[in-house]
């Protein structure tokens, strides 16, 4: 496509979301929820079409040679669709926060003053090759009262199109605008380069990546962003510990799946701990395959752990998101350094104590500053369906305006409303 063509199609697609999300701003909460309703039934009826387009996605990605991990997030199966299915149900049952009025208060004037839950408007999704987020990214801003412009990873494409029409046809049944929901039909870049300088059109940008995709939001955007970055998690485990919980947890961080944002990419260990605790979780990760990079320390006492692949972990190592069998691990002299450390070298998304020190506990919970911190809990969970908000846009690692997992309530704002009764200013 030339330039001038893809400027047209996305003032086009921006048009159309801007007069959409009009509409859906007054659409009632029953309209929204059946479209959300009807969604499901079509995602549920036309599963073998899905999986056909899909199937043209997966064979494409293999002759280009994408690797297994980015193959298995692109695939869709009957399970992962009966999934989104699921999920728009539940969005659908959970109660509607738009024009909900809090904290109503009577003023000395007479004047009574709230605040009231309202849609952004028109927000515009850039995000990674897993068509399945174009339903859970489709389905909050239905309930959420926005429209949106989605722009998926271009492996998913086929799946993608095919994703959204069916989404069209939920919110068309319903008697909602089928622009509310619309996808960029095309893999150019350049249409990625507009969408985030329509401030006219779009009220929000919501990058969904990694560091590349955001060093050019970060230059090019001319609409507010929340950004969903890479997550460098951490693991401490603290002296005191119960070392069995230590062992179960830090093994379910690092290996119940390797390629999601929240699984963990560095492992603290106090110093007081190490000796008792590493052998064992290294026997853990031996057995996985997973590779250790350690300081000079961890190494020494994994070194006789058997069929333990041990690495010297360099600076750069600190730093990474692996998003595979891959490990770093330092003993630290405790949770001054483990904060410390975290706070240097983590990306602030999702970070843990596992610790049996409720002083310890308090203080991660506070000097750490992570979009989410927990205590003796697997990093895995930093999730939106795990943390009962139905579904989720991602985790954002901005501090504004939402961080953590963005649900329903991280696509709304709040705007003060005013009620008089005839009430002037003296
Ligand atoms: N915080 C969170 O919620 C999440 C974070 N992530 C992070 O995402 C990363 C992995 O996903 P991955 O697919 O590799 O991410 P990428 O950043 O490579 O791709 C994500 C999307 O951004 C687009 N993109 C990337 N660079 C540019 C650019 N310069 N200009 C325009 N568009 C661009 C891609 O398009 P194209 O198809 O053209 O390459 C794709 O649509 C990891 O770091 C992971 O942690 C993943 C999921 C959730
Ligand atoms: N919501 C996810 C975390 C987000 C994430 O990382 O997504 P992805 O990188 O596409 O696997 C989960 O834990 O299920």
């Amino acid at each position: 496509m030339s330039n001038a063509d893809v400027t047209e199609l996305m003032t086009t697609l921006g048009r159309q979301a801007r007069a959409a999300a009009r509409e859906m701003a007054r659409a009632s909460t029953a309209a929204r929820n059946a479209a959300l309703r009807a969604l499901a039934a079509t995602l549920r009826a036309q599963t073998d079409a899905l999986l056909q387009a899909n199937a043209l996605d997966v064979a494409r990605a293999r002759e280009a040679g994408l690797n297994d991990p980015m193959v298995d997030r692109l695939t869709l199966t009957p399970k992962v669709i009966e999934t989104c299915a699921q999920g728009c149900e539940q969005l659908a049952a959970m109660p509607d926060l738009i024009g909900e009025i809090i904290g109503l208060q009577q003023q000395p004037s007479g004047i009574r003053v709230g605040q009231m839950r309202v849609p952004i408007g028109v927000f515009g999704m850039i995000y990674e090759s897993r068509p399945n987020v174009t339903i859970e990214a489709a389905s909050l801003s239905i309930k959420s009262a926005n429209a949106c412009i989605l722009r998926g990873g271009s492996e998913a494409l086929e799946s993608n199109r095919a994703l959204a029409a069916l989404v069209q046809q939920a919110l068309q049944q319903a008697g909602l605008p089928r622009e509310a929901v619309q996808l960029v039909p095309t893999t150019d870049r350049e249409a990625v380069g507009r969408l985030i300088a329509m401030p006219e059109y779009v009220d929000v940008i919501i990058p969904r990546g990694g560091k590349g995709l955001i060093e050019r939001i970060s230059r090019e955007a001319k609409v507010p962003v929340i950004k969903h970055l890479d997550g460098n998690c951490h693991t401490y485990v603290d002296d005191p510990c119960d070392l069995d919980m230590a062992v179960r947890v830090t093994d379910n961080a690092k290996t119940q799946k390797y390629s999601p944002c929240n699984a963990t990419e560095s492992l603290l260990v106090a110093r007081g701990v190490a000796a008792a605790f590493l052998p064992r979780i290294g026997a853990v990760f031996a057995a996985k395959g997973v590779e250790m990079r350690c300081c000079p320390e961890a190494k020494a006492i994994l070194k006789d752990v058997p069929g333990a692949v041990l690495k010297d972990a360099s600076e750069q190592d600190w730093f990474e998101e692996y998003l595979a069998p891959i490990i770093s691990v330092k003993v630290v002299a405790g949770l001054d350094e483990a904060i410390d450390w975290i706070n240097r070298y983590g990306s602030h998304h999702t970070d843990a104590i596992l610790t049996t020190d409720h002083r310890h506990a308090q203080r991660f919970l506070r000097e750490v500053d992570s979009s989410s911190v927990m205590v003796n809990a697997s990093t895995r969970f930093a999730d939106g369906f795990e943390y009962g908000l139905g579904a989720e846009i991602g985790i954002s690692t901005d501090k504004f305006h939402a961080r953590g997992p963005v649900g329903v309530a991280g696509l709304t704002s709040l705007k003060y409303v005013v009620l008089g009764e005839g009430e002037v200013r003296g």
